[in-house]
């Protein structure tokens, strides 16, 4: 796995309208992340700061691809080398400041990372009160957006798409120090090469220590590990827990918590608190999935984190084995869907 964040290699022309003021935002440390110019990218072995030197002058919008709660993603295209990538608006001027906080560690974290299996971040700047994040275009956006047009995953390819998440998860847990804490199908991305990349690190944390743990509770509800939801403290094998339902719920065709195959409505808070931490938890039906798909939920989802596998043993899991030397193409999979522009969501 690579370490180092390659350089954007792009031609430009002097800069159009530079923008002079600076605004800058600084993390609880009072580190300096960004300043409307662009970010200086802090990399954590101490390489010369990259500034990138290009800003929203230089891109032209193609399309609205996507809103989360932060914000609005667009497809963009550079103008000058015609490179496509994926543009994060986040209003910044009317975010709480536990938002802004989320946003100032979501740059941190994405500019100090570089793994295949972990979306870019090339750029990010702040303009007109709006915080720009110029990420890694994923061409067939995320596993949220494919599961709406194949409902379940076979799995062959569930094995080969595990496999990147886990690679990611790996550098995140282990290189990094970083637990990702909002693991869901619509923060796991896909392009027509078939690879499979982690994002959003709106709510990730950098541990102070491999053995750290953290005792907030932010992060969609829904995926929640029982200590997360129950609001104790938790480590790395939390992401693990919320790969584990997003596994069962590509498998089963429904999000495992719920009867209904209705992916859109996310069951209430107590009724989900309820089920998660007074309930054994969900497993893949023993008759309808092989032994080693049933093994590998099921060590994703032991309700005591110690008895959770770690994303580095899942790695070798024999559910991950088993299809390794089979030249599975995800790639054929996905490349054979609708693009997510022109499904409905
Ligand atoms: N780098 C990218 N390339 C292609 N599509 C993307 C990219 N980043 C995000 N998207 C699309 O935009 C959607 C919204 O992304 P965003 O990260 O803003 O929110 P979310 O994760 O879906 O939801 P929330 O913010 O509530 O957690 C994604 O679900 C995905 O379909």
């Amino acid at each position: 796995m690579k370490n180092k964040k390659p350089p954007l290699k792009l031609s430009l022309p002097s800069q159009v309208n530079p923008i002079t003021s600076i605004s800058n935002v600084t993390d609880d440390d009072g580190e300096l992340l960004l300043n409307q110019k662009g970010s200086s990218s802090i990399s954590e072995d101490n390489e010369t700061p990259v500034d990138f030197q290009f800003s929203l002058e230089d891109l032209e919008t193609v399309k609205v691809i996507g809103k989360g709660s932060g914000g609005v993603v667009q497809l963009v295209r550079h103008k000058w080398s015609g490179n496509s990538f994926a543009l994060k608006v986040v209003q910044m001027n009317r975010q709480r400041e536990e938002i802004r906080k989320q946003i100032v560690q979501e740059l941190k974290i994405q500019q100090a990372v570089y793994c295949s299996h972990v979306v870019l971040c090339y750029h990010s700047f702040h303009c007109d009160g709006n915080v720009y994040l110029v990420l890694e275009y994923m061409d067939r956006g995320s596993l949220a957006d494919v599961l709406r047009q194949v409902n379940t995953i076979l799995e062959p390819y569930l094995a080969v798409m595990c496999k990147q998440v886990l690679q990611g998860l790996v550098y995140l847990h282990n290189e990094k120090n970083v637990i990702h804490r909002d693991i869901k199908p619509s923060n796991l991305l896909v392009n027509r090469k078939g690879e499979v990349k982690i994002t959003d690190f709106g709510v990730s944390a950098a541990l102070v220590s491999p053995m750290g743990r953290r005792d907030t509770l932010v992060g969609t509800y829904c995926y929640m590990s029982p200590e997360r939801i129950n609001g104790s403290t938790y480590d790395c094998s939390s992401d693990v827990w919320s790969l584990g339902l997003v596994v069962l719920e590509c498998a089963i065709g429904r999000f495992p918590y719920m009867q209904s195959e209705d992916r859109e409505s996310c069951p209430g808070f107590y009724e989900l608190w309820e089920a998660i931490v007074q309930q054994p938890p969900p497993i893949a039906p023993p008759d309808q999935f092989s032994t080693e798909f049933c093994s590998f939920v099921s060590a994703c989802l032991q309700k005591c984190p110690e008895k959770r596998a770690s994303s580095l043993e899942l790695l070798s899991h024999p559910f991950i084995k088993k299809f390794e030397d089979k030249d599975i193409e995800l790639g054929i999979l996905v490349g054979s869907l609708e693009s997510p522009m022109n499904y409905p969501r």
